[in-house]
């Protein structure tokens, strides 16, 4: 599990506040209130199409809510300028869910990606930074001179959690960091992103469908459900909470309080 850092009372890393989304008459969220401390990592558990993604892409600043509160580092983002959002998302990493790699890149500037993006690193400077931040994870230097699209699934991920760790982020969002890998590679990835995590010392918010994944990566686990959370505990509990709706979904039975009207 990642260490914690922080006290309880210390400012929220994220805050989100009776968030509220919907797209036409489907209302997605339905009033999100979720804390997520700084230095811990929380993972969101939800059935398909319960809104974690759309949760992800609000803190992001990617869609608008409707209405409700984020606030980062205990700022309101809704007040900041275009500038100052930029400057919040800079601070962000982002591991997706597909690994999001530009094939027409070698993998080397595409973890430097944003940092040559932004004029932050020159060419030659950017090729010791990408060797370094490979190592992190487990690749060798010559693995930077290879295209995306010659590596393993798992290779793949190793890349992309390289990318989005590159910057050097306090923050890191993880789309379902094993799907598509087999247990045992799901199992060091998510050694690498507890280890990675803890260097930094960043606050991770995580999607996962994988309650394995989501017991070893996870300080704080939180379940959303028809828009709002339901629940909120430590994610080393899944499986065991009491509540019959987590416990349901953590163990993948069909019977219980989660009716099939939500698969469909
Ligand atoms: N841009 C959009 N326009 C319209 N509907 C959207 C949009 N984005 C998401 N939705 C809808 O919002 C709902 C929640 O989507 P979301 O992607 O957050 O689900 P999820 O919990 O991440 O699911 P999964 O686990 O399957 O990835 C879905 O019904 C989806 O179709």
């Amino acid at each position: 599990m990642i260490s914690t850092r922080q006290g309880t009372m210390s400012t929220p890393k994220i805050r989100l506040a009776g968030l509220r989304k919907s797209f036409g008459s489907k209302v997605v969220l339905d009033g999100v209130d979720l804390e997520i401390r700084p230095g811990h990592s929380m993972v969101i558990l939800g059935g398909s199409g319960s809104g974690k993604s759309v949760t992800l892409k609000c803190i992001l600043g990617l869609i608008p809510p409707d209405e409700g509160l984020i606030e980062i580092d205990g700022r309101d983002v809704a007040t900041l300028s275009r500038r100052e959002r930029e400057e919040v998302n800079d601070r962000i990493g982002m591991l997706f869910q597909n690994g999001a790699l530009f094939d027409s890149l070698p993998v080397w500037e595409n973890v430097c990606f944003k940092l040559l993006a932004q004029g932050r690193i020159s060419r030659r400077a950017a090729r010791d930074k990408a060797a370094e931040v490979l190592a992190q994870v487990g690749l060798a230097a010559s693995v930077g001179d290879l295209s995306p699209s010659e590596l393993s699934g798992g290779m793949q991920k190793r890349v992309g959690l390289a990318r989005a760790i590159a910057a050097e982020p306090d923050i890191i969002f993880f789309d379902e960091p094993t799907t598509g890998l087999d247990p045992i590679m799901g199992a060091v990835i998510d050694g690498l992103i507890v280890d990675v995590v803890k260097r930094l010392g960043a606050t991770a918010v995580s999607i996962t469908h994988d309650m394995a994944s989501a017991r070893r990566i996870g300080d704080d686990a939180a379940m959303i459900h028809k828009g709002r959370i339901i629940w909120r505990g430590e994610a080393r509990s899944l499986g065991d909470t009491g509540n019959a709706m987590v416990d349901q979904f953590a163990r993948g039975e069909r019977e219980g309080p989660i009716q099939m009207e939500l698969r469909k």
